[in-house]
């Protein structure tokens, strides 16, 4: 066996208030996370949704220490399976490349190709497939392999969806049955998972998997579990005035509240490190939304972060990996399998005439947005979205 590497992919957050706004506009230019019809009008438009949401976004991050414990939180991670992996007998670098912040994925691939890595395993830090998250570094992995014949030369192998493997199930299961026995009736908490919400159109009209993955996640999570525990799951973090998938963790709250459950143990279920979204948002906006409903006891599970069971079998993942047939870019992000690019179907192509007034239109747009942007009165202010 050659050179052997691991490629841990992540999201990447803001270090430092400084970084909210590019981290901001680094993450609103992915396509994968606003699709657009006309790719010339994506960094305009991130542009103006990181300039106007930077001031909230910075507000939550000021209220956990001032900045995302994710970069710090994954280098562990890295560094707990290298050791992992070398105690197992496998001696293999472990690498991070972050989706919109430093460690940027970029610097990451430029290591690897330094260190002359011949074996490659990418393993994305998202336990379920999103286009949004795991199905966004695949496409720009596949961009950069695509660009570099030296890149061509490494044998990878991709680890797409994970959410089922059993030492997560048991790890997950096991940091929930920790919390419940610390509660003066265990079996009367409501357990409650709370994913990462996506828009409902990736998974409706684009095919994402998530949703599917998801509940299965929960499923199995609750079975190794084996407790009486009633339980939901609802999605958090929306994002913009669409539909996201339901019910949304604020609802799903009040509604357990009014039927009279008074604790709850919040599982966060699509991430495997504290991040804002756990800190800020769970642990202080839902919590006061909990006790303002109602809810008396409002606990949380932690993430798994660098718990021993997880790497464990993370490192039994890689190894698996390296022993099985390969999985290519070509296998993942088939437009047949997940539509990543729903604005690559022909419907937007339409005529040369509809392409002309397509951008025309957009152009009238793109100027009404700005417009709204320096007068601070319009139809985004009126829905919310800005
Ligand atoms: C599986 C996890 C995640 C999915 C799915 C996901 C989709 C998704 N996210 C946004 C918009 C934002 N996400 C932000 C932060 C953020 N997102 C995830 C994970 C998933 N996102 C994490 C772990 C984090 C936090 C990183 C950190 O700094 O700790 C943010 C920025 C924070 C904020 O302003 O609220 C935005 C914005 C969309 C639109 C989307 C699907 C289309
Ligand atoms: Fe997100
Ligand atoms: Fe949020």
């Amino acid at each position: 066996m050659g050179r052997v590497g691991v490629l841990l992919l992540n999201l990447g957050g803001p270090e430092q208030i400084e970084d909210v706004r590019p981290f901001l506009f680094n993450l609103f230019s992915d396509p994968e996370i606003i699709r657009l019809p006309f790719p010339w009008l994506q960094k305009p438009l991130a542009w103006l949704i990181s300039s106007s949401r930077a001031k909230q976004s910075q507000d939550n991050y000021q209220q956990i220490g001032g900045g995302s414990p994710l970069r710090r939180i994954t280098e562990e991670q890295a560094q707990a399976l290298q050791a992992s992996l070398r105690h197992k007998g496998h001696d293999a670098n472990v690498y991070i490349g972050m989706r919109y912040w430093y460690p940027f994925t970029e610097e990451a691939v430029a290591r690897i190709k330094r260190d002359s890595i011949e074996q490659l395993v990418i393993l994305p830090l998202y336990p379920q497939f999103s286009i949004s998250t795991s199905g966004s570094s695949f496409r720009l992995l596949e961009r950069l392999w695509l660009e570099d014949p030296g890149l061509q030369r490494i044998s990878y192998t991709l680890i797409p969806t994970w959410y089922s493997r059993p030492g997560y199930v048991r790890a997950m299961a096991e940091l929930i049955a920790r919390e419940l026995d610390r509660l003066p009736d265990p079996d009367a908490t409501h357990v409650f998972f709370s994913a990462h919400g996506v828009p409902s159109s990736y998974v409706e009209e684009a095919g994402d998997p998530y949703q599917k993955e998801i509940e299965h996640c929960t499923q199995l999570i609750m079975k190794a579990l084996n407790r009486p525990n009633d339980y939901t799951l609802a999605y958090q973090s929306r994002v913009g005035p669409m539909e996201w998938l339901q019910p949304y963790t604020e609802d799903a709250i009040a509604t357990l509240a009014d039927q009279g459950v008074k604790d709850l143990v919040v599982v966060p279920i699509s991430f495997v490190s504290e991040h804002i979204e756990t800190l800020q948002e769970i642990d202080i906006e839902y919590r006061e939304i909990a006790e303002e409903a109602g809810i008396e006891g409002f606990h949380r599970v932690p993430a798994l972060n660098t718990h021993g069971g997880f790497i464990d079998d993370m490192a039994d993942m890689v190894v698996e990996a390296l022993k099985a047939p390969r999985c290519l870019f070509s296998d993942v992000v088939q437009p047949e399998k997940v539509k990543l690019y729903p604005q690559e179907r022909s419907a937007w192509g339409l005529t040369p005439f509809a392409e002309v007034w397509n951008g025309r239109l957009a152009m009238v747009g793109f100027l009404a947005l700005l417009l709204e942007l320096v007068s601070g009165q319009g139809p985004l202010h009126f829905v919310g979205l800005l």
